[in-house]
């Protein structure tokens, strides 16, 4: 019977094989592959999922193959996978700056290869992934890695040119988000806040408005206006902010993320 094999069960392969598994997929289906053996043996612990060293082995009779290594590690991947590789098997790569393109050049010609930015609210089913087919990849193909990146959120199709764009956005996004939360909770404990107090305010604040953001569906412009009273404490903040030029400073370090991701891909 053929299986998922998912080489790389770090942060974002657990994430995914998680997310799987609580949609409804059964652990004999998947089959991971990692080199640290005490991460192999912690899987296999806590998900009844087989995990093999080789990647080589994991790939041999797999359907689809899920690559969720660093980039810098695809490379010497796939050289390794493409001999055991089964005729059609479908490759999706969740890698950062890894064209499709470059997957295609190192596996069997005609490879169906589909490239996927996701992000680490997948944990919680609450993931955001943008989806691009490879050159042989069929409608079947894009719909399987739709419906995979569906067990842990929600997922859009773009066109690969986004990638870059995608992953300073949404791949990268949760971490300028706990950047924010971060400041803000230092910054109530500075006001004189015990840090358990300030936690969950900022927290639940985090919470609700990103809730009253989607559930309203109004511009953050002017969920930020109906917080804004005249001349009052928001005013206040507001103006230090923008005297600090954040917005152009998020601009910049989402400038850089989009680099660093056209980067990655050709190291
Ligand atoms: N962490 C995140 O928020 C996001 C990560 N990604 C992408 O996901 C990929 C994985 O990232 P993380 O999970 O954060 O990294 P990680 O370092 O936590 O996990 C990578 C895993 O792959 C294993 N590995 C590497 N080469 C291997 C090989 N040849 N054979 C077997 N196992 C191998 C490592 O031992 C490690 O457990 C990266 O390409 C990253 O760009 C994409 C979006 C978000
Ligand atoms: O920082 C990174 O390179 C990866 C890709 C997007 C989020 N984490």
């Amino acid at each position: 019977m053929s299986h998922t094999a998912l080489i790389g069960t770090g942060v974002m392969g657990e994430t995914l094989l998680a997310g799987l598994l609580r949609a409804g997929w059964t652990p004999s289906s998947i089959v991971g592959a990692d080199r640290r053996e005490s991460r192999r043996h912690e899987l296999e612990g806590r998900y009844g999922v087989r995990c093999v060293e080789s990647p080589a082995d994991a790939v041999d009779g797999a359907d689809t193959v899920l690559l969720v290594v660093k980039p810098q590690d695809v490379a010497d991947l796939l050289p390794a996978i493409a001999p055991r590789l089964s005729d059609r098997a479908l490759v999706v790569s969740l890698c950062a700056g890894v064209t499709t393109g470059q997957l295609e050049g190192g596996l069997p010609e005609g490879t169906p290869v589909v490239r996927v930015m996701p992000n680490t609210p997948a944990q919680v089913s609450e993931g955001m992934a943008a989806i691009s087919p490879g050159v042989h990849a069929s409608e079947v193909d894009l719909e399987k890695a739709v419906h995979i990146m569906e067990a842990v959120g929600q997922a859009v199709v773009v066109p690969e040119k986004y990638q870059d764009a995608v992953t300073a956005v949404s791949g990268s996004g949760p971490a300028y988000l706990f950047f924010v939360v971060e400041a803000m909770i230092d910054a109530g404990v500075m006001l004189g806040l015990p840090r358990d107090v300030s936690t969950i305010l900022v927290n639940q604040t985090m919470y609700g408005s990103a809730k009253l953001l989607v559930e309203s569906d109004k511009h953050p412009n002017l969920l930020r206006e109906m917080v804004t009273s005249p001349a009052g404490t928001t005013a206040a903040a507001l103006r230090h902010l923008e005297e600090r030029s954040v917005k152009a400073a998020f601009m910049a370090a989402m400038e850089a993320a989009r680099d660093r991701s056209a980067q990655l891909g050709g190291s």
